[in-house]
């Protein structure tokens, strides 16, 4: 499966991470860090379905999505969109993403960054903080349930927030033992990338009222945002849709109709 595929990778790149910035130095440079810019409540208002907007240049099932690939260009617009967060990502082979980018968008936009990526080990939660992140994205299908708790308490130690992510119930069930607050529901079945908004239907009903609930992939007209507005969803995850735009600030303004 791909998982396997990019997690066998990432364990490969992060020991080349430690060998550039061993986790010692890296914590020094911590010391003097940013506060988080409010990622959770942001994507709480009332009433109003919050976006957030990725900056994505390529992906396993598609290939290259955004020949003309500018991050900061990207972010910039995104800004002047009001979305309510944006989302990097910043996994370097199979999605194209780079590390700078999270640095590079941060020194130019107010808004809450998450990071995404491929976390599985502490070193990747202090590293998203240093390159500037808000919040990080940890996956139900590559951690246990022990990781999950264990990832939350050091986020949560160095002021950042996490979207657990999660495509099943069993994967639901682990991220709610692991007490995650902000829940995103990936629409991707992973094994075949196709994507569909029935999962978040599906398993919308088994989140308490109290969390903060997610939906990502696979979301491309105003219908669909209309659609996961009615089921209660309080964010709408977007890269694809957005990226494939010639004129992306028209593309939000269609999106929120
Ligand atoms: O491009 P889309 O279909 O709008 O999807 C965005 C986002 O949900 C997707 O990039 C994503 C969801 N979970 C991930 C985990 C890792 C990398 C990427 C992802």
């Amino acid at each position: 499966m791909i998982l396997d595929k990019i997690v066998d990778y990432k364990k490969k790149r992060v020991e080349e991470e430690k060998q550039q910035l061993p986790l010692g130095k890296l914590m020094e440079e911590l010391s003097c860090i940013h506060p988080p810019r409010n990622f959770k409540k942001l994507l709480s208002k009332e009433n109003q379905l919050a976006i957030i907007a990725e900056i994505k240049k390529a992906s396993p099932s598609k290939g290259v999505i955004r020949e003309n690939f500018d991050p900061v260009e990207i972010a910039v617009c995104y800004e002047e969109s009001k979305v309510e967060a944006v989302s990097v990502l910043t996994e370097d082979k199979f999605f194209q993403g780079n590390n700078a980018y999270l640095k590079q968008v941060r020194s130019i936009t107010s808004c809450p960054l998450l990071r995404k990526d491929f976390i599985i080990e502490d070193y990747q939660i202090y590293q998203s903080k240093l390159l500037g992140a808000d919040a990080i994205l940890l996956i139900a299908a590559i951690l246990t349930k022990q990781q999950l708790v264990d990832f939350q308490k050091i986020a949560q130690e160095v002021g950042l927030y996490c979207l657990l992510e999660v495509h099943n119930a069993e994967e639901l069930e682990k991220v709610l033992e692991a007490e995650g607050e902000i829940i995103g529901i990936n629409n991707r079945n992973l094994k075949t990338f196709k994507t569909t908004l029935k999962t978040t239907e599906k398993l919308m009903t088994s989140i308490p009222k109290d969390k903060v609930i997610v939906s990502e992939s696979g979301i491309h007209t105003r219908q669909d945002m209309k659609f996961l507005q009615a089921l209660g969803v309080n964010a709408v995850l977007i890269g694809e849709g957005f990226m494939v735009a010639d004129d992306i600030g028209k593309k939000i303004r269609e999106f929120r109709g």
